[in-house]
């Protein structure tokens, strides 16, 4: 693990974030997986529909970066859902494929049918679904999870324990469902899920070590951005000892959609210091691919992905963004296979100017040509509302040359 902030020519962080007053207040696994959900969760983003042929391409593209496991449907949902996980489990991938299933003998049969190696046993634990939706008290979801898990186990899956909407369970019945299946049947690992997205990140750091203690098992963080802060939620698992981050990538899923697998992966890697695997330069790709198969367009300004994040505008500054990126960005475009730009408009200065000469080879121009083009390129600007074209920039050049 690295506790430097900086790698020459690569990123530039916070310090803060490698002080000894802030690492010894986290208590980081040595290692972290991702586990990506994008097939199943990504999937129950309302009128988003994956075929068979899209799961396969997304699952490779995942599995080239370097996504550890990946939950690559829930069989119980169609025929079509089945196949797409049996031929990505055939596929021969280094990530690990899990399946969702209920707490159900019958769904960990469709799991095995689908050659998974692992199993996501879901069962509701928070009190509004315990309380209105099921009908059920925790020793209901005890009594119908014990068998299955211990049914899973036994037929080699890896078994993992997924009480849904943790994060709003009356902590009597947690305790009491988390003392059953330790004492009758372990799983091999254990969900912390913010079905709602309505924890902090405090919180989930509280639940991840009452958890621990309770159960002794690695711990799962699984979480929503209901309150921007599924990607945050994670981090703090992570750092009180989580060893698993659920993800979707591109941030898809239920509503405002789950923790962004690009996000986590430069989280781990830059904020965190793990000596990740992961590449980050093909995230593009995959975003790419999500886009266009999801039909969810990449939000401007969404972190790692956003065609904004790194064009510039603003004049300070600006003679940085191609020459040494990291005064002007925390990350190289490179990093993650982009480019920075300059661009032109209201909020340029004299170095934009020059810089667009240069770039698009348009020569030289005097002190006071260039101080008179900047004026109609921030005039243009203001009038469009909007950035210039290098054809409306070349025009105003001309402007500016012809009345010499
Ligand atoms: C928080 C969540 O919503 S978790 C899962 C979200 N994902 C999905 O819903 C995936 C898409 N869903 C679907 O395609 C369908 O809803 C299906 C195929 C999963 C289920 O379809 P339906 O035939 O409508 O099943 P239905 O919802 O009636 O449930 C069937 C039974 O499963 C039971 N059940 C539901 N969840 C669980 C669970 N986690 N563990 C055990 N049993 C469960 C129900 O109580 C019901 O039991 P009953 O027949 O004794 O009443
Ligand atoms: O709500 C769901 O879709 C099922 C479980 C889950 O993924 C979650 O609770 O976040």
């Amino acid at each position: 693990m690295r506790n430097t902030h900086f790698e020459d020519g690569k990123w530039w962080v916070s310090p803060y974030n490698f002080v000894p007053e802030v690492r010894d207040s986290m208590t980081l696994p040595p290692q972290v997986q991702i586990h990506d959900a994008t097939l199943r969760d990504g999937e129950q983003t309302p009128g988003v529909v994956f075929s068979i042929d899209d799961k396969i391409r997304i699952a490779s593209k995942m599995d080239e970066i370097g996504v550890d496991r990946i939950e690559a449907g829930m069989p119980a949902v169609s025929p079509q859902d089945a196949q797409a996980i049996s031929e990505i489990s055939k596929l021969g991938l280094k990530a690990k494929i899990f399946t969702f299933a209920r707490a159900m003998k019958q769904d960990i049969d469709m799991a095995l049918e689908c050659g998974a190696d692992g199993v996501i046993i879901e069962v509701p634990i928070g009190y509004p679904k315990l309380k209105t939706q099921f009908g059920w008290t925790w020793e209901d979801v005890f009594r119908k999870s014990r068998d299955v898990i211990n049914y899973a186990r036994e037929q080699g899956l890896y078994a993992v324990f997924f009480p849904y909407d943790t994060t709003r369970a009356r902590a009597e019945d947690l305790e009491n469902l988390c003392k059953g299946i330790m004492n009758e049947s372990p799983p091999d690992s254990i969900g912390i899920v913010d079905t709602m997205g309505c924890a902090t990140p405090e919180a989930i750091k509280y639940m991840v070590g009452w958890v621990k203690g309770m159960t002794g098992l690695p711990i799962e963080i699984h979480t929503h951005n209901d309150f921007g802060m599924g990607v945050a939620t994670e981090m703090a698992a992570v750092a009180a000892g989580a060893e698993v981050v659920h993800s979707c990538a591109n941030g898809l899923g239920e509503r405002t959609g789950n923790a962004a697998l690009e996000e986590l992966m430069l989280g781990l890697h830059l904020l965190y210091g793990y000596d990740t695997h992961y590449k980050l330069d093909k995230l593009p790709e995959l975003g790419d691919l999500m886009a266009e198969l999801a039909n969810v367009p990449i939000a401007r300004n969404k972190p790692v992905l956003g065609r904004g994040n790194f064009i510039r505008e603003s004049g300070i500054g600006i003679q940085y963004v191609m020459h040494d990126p990291l005064v002007m960005f925390g990350t190289h475009p490179a990093l993650t296979g982009r480019q920075g730009e300059v661009v032109l408009g209201k909020k340029s200065g004299k170095q934009s100017i020059a810089y667009k000469m240069d770039e698009l080879g348009l020569g030289e121009l005097t002190d006071d040509q260039s101080a008179a083009l900047l004026n109609l390129v921030k005039q243009k600007g203001i009038e469009k509302r909007d950035l210039l074209s290098d054809a409306e920039f070349t025009e105003l050049l001309n402007q500016v040359r012809n009345a010499a």
